[in-house]
């Protein structure tokens, strides 16, 4: 039997009340049946196509073609009806993680034996940088500089590191229009990475699989990174029409020689794990069928070292160096801040979601 218009407003108002967000995708599908059962088929002009949110839904919701309005709140019931015994089930699973570290949605944050392991945790978006995810790395990196942990590990949940900056950031349009939008984005860059320049203990970077864009440049301020063999290294950024980040611009050719910072960062040359390491990137590159094992099993060793030793020696390390990198920093947040308003970037950002390109 078909669903009601009770049951439909019923499963309208629950949408509102989902405790977990159903991601854009499921969203743009709620959006569709939700027309289609309350107008019938999209017959609105389709916007322009640097409108992407409202093309997104207009896309959605013409998909539906004729749809009858009833099969369409059916359809709708049934789906919200899914999402919430989900995020029932869901909401016992975090009871579990709750015992990790509350307060992160996109991130796993552990603390064991003296390390705290920060791991990134959109594995279905290879780990894409979302605008929330930049936030609680920040509000991560702030808390292990103040727990009793020695040492502070990044790594990546699936088969990539991270694929950098999440592209639908772009999408989401203030009311300040693509002007604002690129200023905020600026201003998280800036402070993103500023976090990383004063992080005061050992940082290091278990890269388990590919690292694109920015989850690469800023490997630049880490103290170790060790990397599976499976893991590349990847600043596509001349075929985005961006420009480096992350104080890349300073610490690649200070690490790598400019030659071969050049071909990365200007021309977007992928580096094997090996290739990363001959050139001072990667600290050690392990096979990945005992890549968890070795590494896990160095950074506890590290781990039990004076922590006070550890973490003056990095200072003494790093410091007469910040003012510099923070002076970087600011300078490829500005220039970065007016590529993005470039048709340049534009028309890559767009390409990158009609699927006609992939790095
Ligand atoms: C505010 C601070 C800004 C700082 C700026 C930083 C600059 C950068 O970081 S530049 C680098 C930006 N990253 C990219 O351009 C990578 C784009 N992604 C890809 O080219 C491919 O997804 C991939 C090569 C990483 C993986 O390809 P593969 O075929 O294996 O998997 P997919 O089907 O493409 O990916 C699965 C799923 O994940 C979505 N996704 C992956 N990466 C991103 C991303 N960076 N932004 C947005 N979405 C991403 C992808 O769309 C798929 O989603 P669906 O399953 O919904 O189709």
């Amino acid at each position: 039997m078909g669903a009601c218009q009770k049951d439909f407003e019923s499963a309208v108002n629950q949408v509102k009340l989902l405790k977990k967000d159903p991601g854009n995708e499921v969203k743009l599908k709620l959006y569709a049946l939700y027309k289609q059962a309350t107008e019938g088929p999209c017959n609105t002009p389709k916007p322009g196509l640097f409108d992407l949110i409202n093309k997104a839904k207009w896309d959605a919701w013409n998909a539906l073609g004729n749809l009858p309005k009833e099969t369409a709140r059916q359809n709708y019931v049934d789906l919200v009806s899914g999402l919430r015994s989900s995020s029932d089930s869901s909401s016992q699973v975090k009871s579990e993680a709750d015992k990790k570290r509350a307060g992160y949605d996109t991130l796993v944050i552990t603390s064991e034996d003296c390390i705290t392991k920060i791991m990134l945790n959109r594995p279905a978006k290879k780990n894409a940088l979302t605008t929330q995810m930049y936030r609680e790395i920040m509000l991560a990196l702030e808390a292990a500089s103040k727990d009793d942990s020695t040492i502070t590990v990044f790594t990546g949940n699936g088969d990539y590191y991270s694929s950098g900056n999440d592209l639908t950031n772009f999408t989401d349009i203030p009311p300040g229009g693509i002007e604002e939008k690129a200023k905020n984005s600026a201003i998280l860059l800036r402070d993103f990475v500023d976090c990383f320049i004063d992080f005061p203990k050992p940082l290091v970077a278990v890269v388990n699989g590919p690292a694109v864009g920015i989850a690469v440049t800023i490997l630049g301020l880490f103290d170790l990174v060790y990397a599976s063999d499976r893991a590349t290294f990847h600043t596509p950024f001349s075929h985005l029409g961006q420009t480096p980040e992350g104080c890349s611009s300073y610490t690649f050719p200070k690490i790598m020689g400019p030659a071969k910072a050049v071909e990365m960062l200007i021309f977007g040359k992928k580096l094997t794990a090996g290739e990363a390491y001959a050139q001072g990137l990667v600290t050690e590159v392990f096979p990945d069928s005992t890549f968890q094992k070795e590494v896990w099993t160095r950074l506890k060793a590290y781990s039990k070292l004076s922590q006070n030793a550890m973490h003056i020696s990095k200072q003494i390390i790093r410091n007469h160096e910040k003012e510099k990198l923070h002076a970087i920093n600011a300078e490829e947040s500005r220039i970065l801040q007016e590529r993005w308003l470039s048709d340049e970037c534009m028309n890559a950002v767009m390409d990158f979601f009609s699927r006609k390109a992939k790095l």
